[in-house]
């Protein structure tokens, strides 16, 4: 397959004897990508199948280039998954800890390291919670250092599954703000925030298990809405 960023090829995934996804078949290319649905539609299928977290059942994938079922140590070292409950992403007693277990694969000289995870807790308002168990921060707090935890990987494509679920306004507005800051990555954004969908370059609708709608994020969010009011 091509490195068209996200590709897959009549994509089915079956989960037990549901059809999570069905015959999906999609090119995306944007920097940023709204993932938008009802329930249950098969987004979060999605987000795990392009995040290597999940296996297809038949059809083409090929993220950057990658096939997950073929090569998926490599792409998980080259993207980062967010999920909207951080506590299953926090591994490490403390806030430091935690952030430099991310980067434990890279084997860093201990002051590359200390550099490395220092940047990242200034950029996401962590530096002066170093040393805080990780387990006491806020919710706020803990997708922070979820999300600092992810991009201290420089990675490529950032899959973020409802990222800012259960988050007040202020803290899912820092959380987005960070998520949209270019610094060279592709995010995959999972949403039922359709401001948020919005603020991407493309969005991708789900219904049923199945792709129903591809294209410019007003357009999208607009058919979806449509749905919403039947
Ligand atoms: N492990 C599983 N085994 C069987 N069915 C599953 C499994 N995981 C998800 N499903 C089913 O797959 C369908 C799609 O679920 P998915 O979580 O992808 O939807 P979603 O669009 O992310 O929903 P939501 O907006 O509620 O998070 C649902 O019908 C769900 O019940």
């Amino acid at each position: 397959m091509s490195t068209t960023a996200i590709q897959l090829r009549d994509v089915g995934m079956r989960l037990g004897d549901v059809d999570v996804l069905q015959d999906v078949s999609l090119d995306l290319d944007a920097r940023t990508v709204a993932v938008i649905g009802e329930n249950g539609s098969g987004k979060s299928s999605f987000a795990r199948l392009i995040g290597g977290l999940a296996t297809r059942t038949s059809g083409e994938l090929g993220i950057l280039g990658i096939d997950p079922s073929r090569r998926g140590a490599e792409l998980r070292r080259r993207i980062a998954v967010v999920f909207s409950n951080p506590d299953a992403q926090i591994i490490m007693p403390t806030v430091g800890e935690d952030v430099a277990f991310s980067l434990r694969a890279d084997k860093l000289r201990p002051a590359e390291l200390g550099q490395r995870v220092a940047t990242a807790m200034e950029r996401f308002g962590l530096a002066h919670l170093a040393e805080r168990p990780s387990h006491d921060l806020s919710g706020g707090q803990k997708q922070l250092l979820a999300l600092c935890g992810a991009f201290v990987r420089n990675p490529e494509l950032v899959i973020a599954d409802e990222p800012t679920a259960y988050l007040d306004a202020r803290n899912a507005r820092r959380v987005a703000d960070h998520l949209f800051e270019d610094v060279g990555h592709r995010l995959v954004l999972v949403t039922h925030d359709l401001a948020l969908a919005a603020r991407c370059d493309q969005a991708v609708m789900f219904a049923g298990g199945r792709m129903v709608g591809v294209g410019e994020p007003d357009a999208i969010i607009a058919r979806y809405e449509a749905v919403l009011r039947c």
